[in-house]
């Protein structure tokens, strides 16, 4: 291990301790792997793997431990009664039936509720992470966004659709690179046709 490894290691130890996940678990649980796979879990490139995997989980998979209703905590009276869109937020996530990642784009939007309840922007993103680091499939991914935003915000309608390839059908199994898996969640009023269309034309860019 280089001083460049020892100081990002080292820097970390701070979120480790803050961090419920069992680290050491992981660490054994990785090195068994690599034993299981053929490989020698002590040769040089591999020796440092089962910490660097453990450090890496903590972090994909912190949205274990984040509750999206602290998150959607701060509001903001704006006396806005239409839509608010924020569209191609970034993300991965890890599918929970082969912990490889899925990725792709989510596009967050809703209906203030009439007595205005309107969140900072940012936060839908932040609401997109925490769910997308969990082991994860697509459509619960979308369902626990929109549910999130209507027992939070209370807002008259929300809408979540995401795009994403699953790198489990590209990189393996079916191998079909490039396939993309779309999926939408639709509640209050954005299932009424006009709103969902004026939702969609603005997702779409049309
Ligand atoms: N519905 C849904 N399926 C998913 C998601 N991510 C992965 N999958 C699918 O989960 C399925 C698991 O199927 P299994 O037959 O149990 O596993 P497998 O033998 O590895 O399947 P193959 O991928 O077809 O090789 C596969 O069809 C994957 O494409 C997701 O987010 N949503
Ligand atoms: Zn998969």
């Amino acid at each position: 291990m280089t001083d460049f490894d020892d100081d990002l290691l080292a820097a970390d130890d701070t979120a480790a301790a803050a961090s419920p996940v069992d680290r050491p678990r992981i660490e054994r649980a990785v090195r068994e792997i690599l034993l299981a796979i053929g490989e020698d879990p002590d040769r040089d490139g591999l020796k440092d793997t089962p910490q660097r995997v453990a450090k890496s989980y903590t972090e994909i998979f912190s949205g274990l431990h984040q509750n999206p209703t602290d998150l959607l905590a701060t509001t903001f009276d704006l006396d806005h009664e239409e839509m608010v869109l924020v569209k191609d937020i970034a993300f991965y996530s890890t599918c929970e039936h082969h912990l490889v990642p899925f990725h792709g784009t989510a596009h967050v939007g809703y209906i203030p509720s009439h007595d205005g309840k309107v969140t900072g922007l940012s936060k839908l993103a932040r609401l997109v992470e925490v769910y997308a680091r969990r082991p994860q499939v697509q459509e619960r991914l979308t369902t626990q966004i929109v549910d999130a935003l209507m027992t939070n915000l209370e807002p008259r309608g929300a809408i979540v659709v995401i795009e994403c390839e699953h790198l489990c059908m590209s990189m393996r199994g079916v191998r079909k690179p490039g396939a993309k898996t779309v999926t939408s969640a639709v509640r209050g009023q954005l299932r009424e046709t006009a709103t969902r269309a004026e939702a969609m034309s603005l997702i779409l860019g049309r």
